[in-house]
């Protein structure tokens, strides 16, 4: 679309691990208010792709530029409060459900002033106290306070690892709908990763099929999805490394 700008830019992105090529040559870059849906077979490389968006791990070839700084230029602490991260298994502290949704807004000193309902909703947590254990939550609760948790810190950037495929189809439209409704209201950015085909339909706007570590294709999602010049790509993902959801 034009006028968006470009949030996150990859310029021929390498992984090397152990003298093993983990990820080669990609290029690709996300729009402001863009998700870009990363699907692959199982081992192509696509967490390592997103541990590197957030400095996780710096590439050992080409650069990534988030705005107009390369990532590494930025404080790691300050840029992973820019750009978010939710796992496919929630990571949350000990503790209640405030207190892990207020921690990043804690750790920058905002805390007293943060509308605390305003993400409780958001995740769609409306039903649970606020002084409930995490630890007494269901998977999918857990996971919606995980994404709470990580809005909180308002990012401008989402990464997302799967974040649906261990929900219930109730938890997985909380998301995805939060997610789309984050990107309406306050142009948020998101790179997610999925292997449901139609998950990826619903929710992006570009689709990077990652096959071996390499870029076998990147445009629009519907282009990706119905495109006979993309079969070849489809068939990885279908030919049964695939995993539903
Ligand atoms: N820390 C590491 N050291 C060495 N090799 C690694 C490391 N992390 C990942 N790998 C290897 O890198 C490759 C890509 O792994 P990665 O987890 O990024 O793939 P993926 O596409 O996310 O897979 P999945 O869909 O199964 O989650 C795999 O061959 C994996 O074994």
């Amino acid at each position: 679309m034009e006028g968006q700008k470009e949030v996150l830019r990859l310029n021929g992105v390498g992984f090397r691990k152990n003298e093993k090529t983990i990820l080669q040559d990609i290029s690709f870059s996300v729009l402001e208010s863009e998700t870009v849906a990363i699907v692959g077979p199982s081992g192509a490389g696509k967490s390592t792709l997103l541990f590197l968006l957030n400095r996780l791990a710096d590439p050992t070839e080409g650069s990534i530029y988030y705005l107009d700084k390369p990532l590494n230029c930025y404080p790691v602490l300050e840029l992973r409060r820019q750009i978010g991260m939710v796992l496919q298994q929630p990571v949350l502290f000990p503790g209640t459900l405030r207190e892990n949704i207020l921690y990043g807004p804690f750790l920058a000193g905002r805390d007293s002033v943060v509308d605390l309902r305003k993400y409780i909703d958001l995740a769609g947590l409306g039903g649970i106290a606020l002084d409930r254990e995490v630890s007494e939550l269901s998977g999918g609760e857990k996971q919606r306070v995980a994404l709470a948790r990580t809005l909180a810190n308002e990012p401008a950037v989402l990464l997302l690892d799967e974040p649906t495929s261990a929900l219930d189809p109730g938890s997985t439209d909380v998301v995805e709908k939060t997610v789309q409704l984050l990107k309406k209201k306050k142009r948020l950015s998101c790179v997610w990763i999925t292997h449901n085909l139609e998950q990826a339909r619903r929710i992006s706007d570009k689709i990077l099929v990652l096959i071996n570590g390499r870029a076998a294709a990147f445009g629009d999602t519907e282009t990706i999805l119905t495109d006979p010049a993309y079969r070849q790509a489809r068939a990885f993902l279908t030919s049964g490394k695939n995993r539903g959801e």
